[in-house]
């Protein structure tokens, strides 16, 4: 990976990564470094286009590299495209206000994940071997790992990005489709080039061992043609007869002669020199060509002294001492045209018209070969191909076997096997590789075509397919979706904290009431258990219910907590959650804030009580009857009265209490106030032989839609106040010393004998009496004789007159006596004589005796409409006519017609 290259991904993954961590809201880093990888990766693609340096390769940095680009430092082009296409993902994704930039934003994550799969598939495809332009395109396979990871990556950033989640640009369905086409390429890109993979590692291993093949025959093959020279070459030196001639030809130059003539004779049988010499190294003979070897020539590691050598051809040089037992009596070179040798060497049946083998040997720093296939003439080769890499050459000169895919010196690549022949001399037998994958070239190139193809086919096919059911998925999604949204508008705006919570008590829904009661957002309680959340204390108290919900129960309860440091009464109801299969795999809960509510029951609690105790201490009966006639409250005074414990009548009828006799008697006054009245009436009611008078008011209760409910009776025990009532009526009516009526009753007395008079027709006369001097009585004999003489005036008075008649006490010392049914004047003279008469009886008070004397005026009515005031009136009038007359005496107004 080159550093443009490291940096990229870096750069990405700061991007990436940093909000994530940091747990930041997508922020404009990403936007710079997405315009960071887009600028810096279009200059490289510009540098590889227009094949300039702009200096972005920092080429210092990778010089210590045993690297074969040619551009050391510059990033692959597909690399470079990979980076231009996350750039453009970096900075359109948090800035998506359209379907096609939601579409873009995904094409070109799947672009990022296409590159790096490719590049992957290509490492192991060698696709340099098979491309000859694919070497500039190689990814590494850090790179193309880098590559995939940062697709993943981008694909997990803008799929938690609100566009994405909202679905504002791209429908669910669009989105299934899009993903799906991605996966389609993918996989038949990936199968696709795999099965290449495959397919060209099997051809690579039956190459290899075609090769390895090839290279062990003509090893053994050239050992053998060797051997076979080197033989031939022994059995001339160790011929009997020209060992012979060599021991005679010391010492006879006819043998000379003869020795010569089967040199020549040597060299007519496949040698194309010979060479003797003396045991003094001296020559004696040479015949033939005797080659050079200037080109070419290897010492063979062979007992014998061999030199393999190239003069137009391959010779082997061989050098046999002459020996008679062990005695060297001379020496014989022979020099032997390798017809076979070269044959072989020149014989690539079996390989490619690429093919070559080649037998070479090091000399000094560099490679010497000898001529084949490739080249006619001897060649000179440096161990090291121009990318860096040894030459196949390199590794059969270091004694090494092996197989390799390679640059020869031809900077083409090969395929080569490669091993020694013998001592410093290497064989390899090698072959283009654009030759021998040619087949497996042409055939990815065409099946690529095809891959494209079935591709969009697949898309298309795919899309025709896949339509009607996202479209499906889409409509019940959109339903879903409305029907959540309608049921999360409901929950967040009941005023109830709503919950969805899973069997490890951990919250998966909150409503936006559960937000706003415990002063928490969704994040610090979706994916939170309650222990996690709640104080111990609180947990403690809720932890039986939710055991008790868990197991499937349906469980309402009470809470009272501090929130927000406000006692607060909560009523929750806990539902199970239970699945198809009817196991339960979470619970409801629903919390009610009944602060309000409660505190008003306790305060209507504590209003009762107080009411109860007002009631139970008030002494009078008070009842509510419901409609049917069934009590339904009563107070203390049901036990003062009855002898029966209110709670012991609540919800019996009326009758069970009061009998029906009781019943009728009130039935009437029940009916008038259930049809609405508001009815009072007095009765009595004896229970324990107790009598009470009782005063009684029914109210109607009367509820909004105009319907009476109930009846609410209030009965006073009247009994007490009625006496002194008529104890009080009594006392406001008669004069208290006397016992006499008073002025008020006189009234009374006078207006109704008035009346009886009017009916009777009859007359009636009013007398107004007062005690003469009386004052005096009082200053001579005090106050309480003068009382005495008041009560005895008073008694005596109604003796005088009959009892229908009525004598009253006006005031101090006056009276007045109201006679009625009289028939003449004379009548009332006599009256009025006869209390004189019972005035002047001589009076005893106490111990002493006194007189007294009274003076009447009378009002005489017979046939004159008066009334009581006018009555009176004139009996004053005739009183004062009397006092005026000396006292003790009367006076009769009007003046009567006798
Ligand atoms: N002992 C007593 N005295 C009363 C009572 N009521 C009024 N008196 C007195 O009765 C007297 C009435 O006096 P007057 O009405 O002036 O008349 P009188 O002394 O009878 O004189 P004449 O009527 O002119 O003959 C007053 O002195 C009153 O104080 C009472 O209930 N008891």
């Amino acid at each position: 990976m080159v550093f443009n290259t490291g940096l990229c991904f870096a750069l990405a993954g700061v991007a990436l990564a940093l909000p994530e961590i940091m747990q930041l809201p997508p922020s404009n880093l990403q936007t710079v470094m997405g315009a960071f990888l887009i600028g810096l990766c279009c200059i490289t693609l510009l540098e590889i286009t227009l094949d300039k340096n702009f200096g972005i390769d920092l080429v210092a940095l990778h010089t210590w590299l045993n690297y074969d680009n040619v551009r050391p430092g510059r990033m692959a082009p597909n690399s470079a495209l990979g980076f231009i296409c996350a750039g453009l993902v970096l900075v359109l994704m948090n800035h998506v206000n359209s379907k096609w930039q939601a579409i873009a934003v995904q094409v070109l994550t799947y672009v990022v994940l296409v590159i790096g799969l490719t590049g992957l598939v290509g490492y192991y495809l060698n696709q340099d071997l098979l491309f000859g332009w694919a070497r500039s395109a190689r990814m590494s396979i850090n790179t193309a790992i880098g590559m995939i990871v940062t697709a993943g990556a981008l694909r997990f950033s803008w799929h938690h990005a609100d566009w994405y989640r909202s679905q504002k640009y791209l429908r669910e369905d669009q989105k299934i489709t899009l993903a799906s086409a991605a996966i389609i390429i993918v996989v038949i890109i990936t199968a696709g080039l795999t099965s290449f993979v495959v397919l060209q590692q099997t051809l690579e291993a039956t190459l290899n061992q075609s090769l390895r093949t090839k290279l062990s025959e003509r090893k053994v093959l050239f050992r053998t043609i060797i051997n076979a020279g080197i033989n031939k070459a022994q059995v001339i030196a160790q011929n009997y007869l020209v060992t012979q001639r060599f021991i005679e030809s010391s010492r006879n130059d006819q043998l000379k002669q003869e020795l010569a003539e089967e040199a020549r004779k040597i060299l007519g049988s496949q040698f194309t020199g010979v060479t003797l010499f003396d045991p003094l190294g001296k020559q004696i003979f040479a015949g033939g060509q005797n080659r050079s070897a200037d080109n070419i020539q290897i010492k063979l590691n062979t007992q014998t002294s061999a030199t393999l050598f190239w003069d137009d051809g391959f010779f082997l040089k061989t050098e046999f001492p002459i020996e008679i037992q062990t005695r060297q009596i001379g020496k014989i070179v022979l020099e032997q045209k390798m017809d076979e040798f070269e044959h072989q060497m020149f014989n690539i049946d079996g390989l490619g018209a690429s093919a070559e083998i080649a037998i070479c040997t090091a000399v000094k720093t560099k490679i010497q070969c000898f001529p084949n296939t490739v080249k006619s003439t001897p060649f000179m080769v440096e161990p090291v191909g121009a990318a860096g890499h040894p030459l196949p050459m390199a590794y059969a000169l270091q004694s090494e076997t092996g197989f390799v895919q390679a640059l020869d010196y031809r900077q083409k690549n090969v395929a080569a096997f490669f091993s020694p022949l013998s001592n410093n001399l290497g064989i390899v037998v090698k072959e283009d590789t654009a030759e021998l994958y040619a087949g497996i070239r042409d055939a990815l190139v065409s099946c690529s075509l095809i891959i494209c193809i079935l591709s969009g086919f697949g898309i298309v096919l795919l899309r025709f397919q896949l339509h009607p059911l996202t479209s499906r998925l889409f409509s019940s999604e959109n339903k879903l979706r409305k029907s959540e949204k309608r049921l999360k508008a409901i929950a967040d705006n009941i005023p109830a904290i709503i919950a969805h919570l899973d069997v490890e008590e951990r919250y998966l829904f909150i409503n936006a009431q559960t937000s706003k009661t415990f002063d928490a957002g969704d994040i610090d309680i979706i994916g939170h258990t309650i222990k996690e959340i709640r104080d111990p204390e609180l947990y403690a108290h809720l932890q039986p219910y939710i055991r008790m919900v868990l197991s499937g129960q349906r469980v309402t309860f009470e809470s009272s907590l501090n929130l927000n440091g406000k006692p607060t009464h909560l009523q929750s109801s806990y539902v199970p959650d239970i699945d198809a299969d009817d196991n339960v795999v979470g619970f409801y809960a629903m919390t009610f804030d009944i602060t309000i509510p409660k505190n008003n029951e306790l305060r209507q609690r504590e209003l009762e009580q107080q009411l109860r105790t007002i009631t139970d201490n008030l002494p009078v009966l008070i009842t509510y009857i419901d409609k049917e006639l069934n009590f339904k409250f009563c107070n203390r005074t049901m036990f003062k009265w009855m002898g029966i414990e209110p709670q012991d009548i609540i919800n019996h009828p009326v009758t069970d209490l009061f009998g029906i006799t009781f019943f009728e008697q009130a039935r009437a006054q029940m009916d008038r106030a259930l049809r609405g009245e508001r009815v009072e009436f007095s009765s009595e009611l004896t229970v324990r032989n107790v009598t009470r008078l009782l005063q009684t008011t029914y109210i109607p209760e009367q509820i909004s839609d105009g319907s009476i409910v109930g009846i609410y009776t209030l009965s006073s025990d009247v009994t007490d106040s009625k006496i002194i009532e008529n104890k009080l009526t009594m006392l406001a009516r008669v004069d208290s010393l006397t016992g006499l009526p008073n002025r008020l009753q006189l009234n009374e007395k006078l207006n109704e004998a008035i009346n009886r008079k009017k009916r009777s027709k009859k007359a009636m006369a009013v007398m107004f009496i007062d005690i003469d001097h009386f004052k005096s009585i009082n200053d001579t004999m005090g106050h309480a004789a003068g009382d005495a003489v008041l009560r005895e005036f008073g008694r005596r008075l109604k003796a005088a007159v009959r009892t229908t008649d009525t004598v009253a006490r006006m005031a101090g010392d006056e009276f007045v006596i109201i006679i009625e049914e009289i028939q003449t004047v004379e009548e009332a003279k006599l009256i009025a004589e006869k209390i004189i008469e019972q005035a002047n009886q001589i009076w005893q008070i106490g111990a002493q005796q006194l007189s007294v004397t009274t003076s009447i005026g009378v009002a005489f009515n017979l046939d004159e409409d008066l009334n009581s005031d006018e009555l009176l009136a004139i009996a004053d009038k005739a009183l004062y006519r009397t006092k005026a007359n000396g006292r003790n005496g009367y006076f009769i107004l009007p003046p009567v017609v006798c």
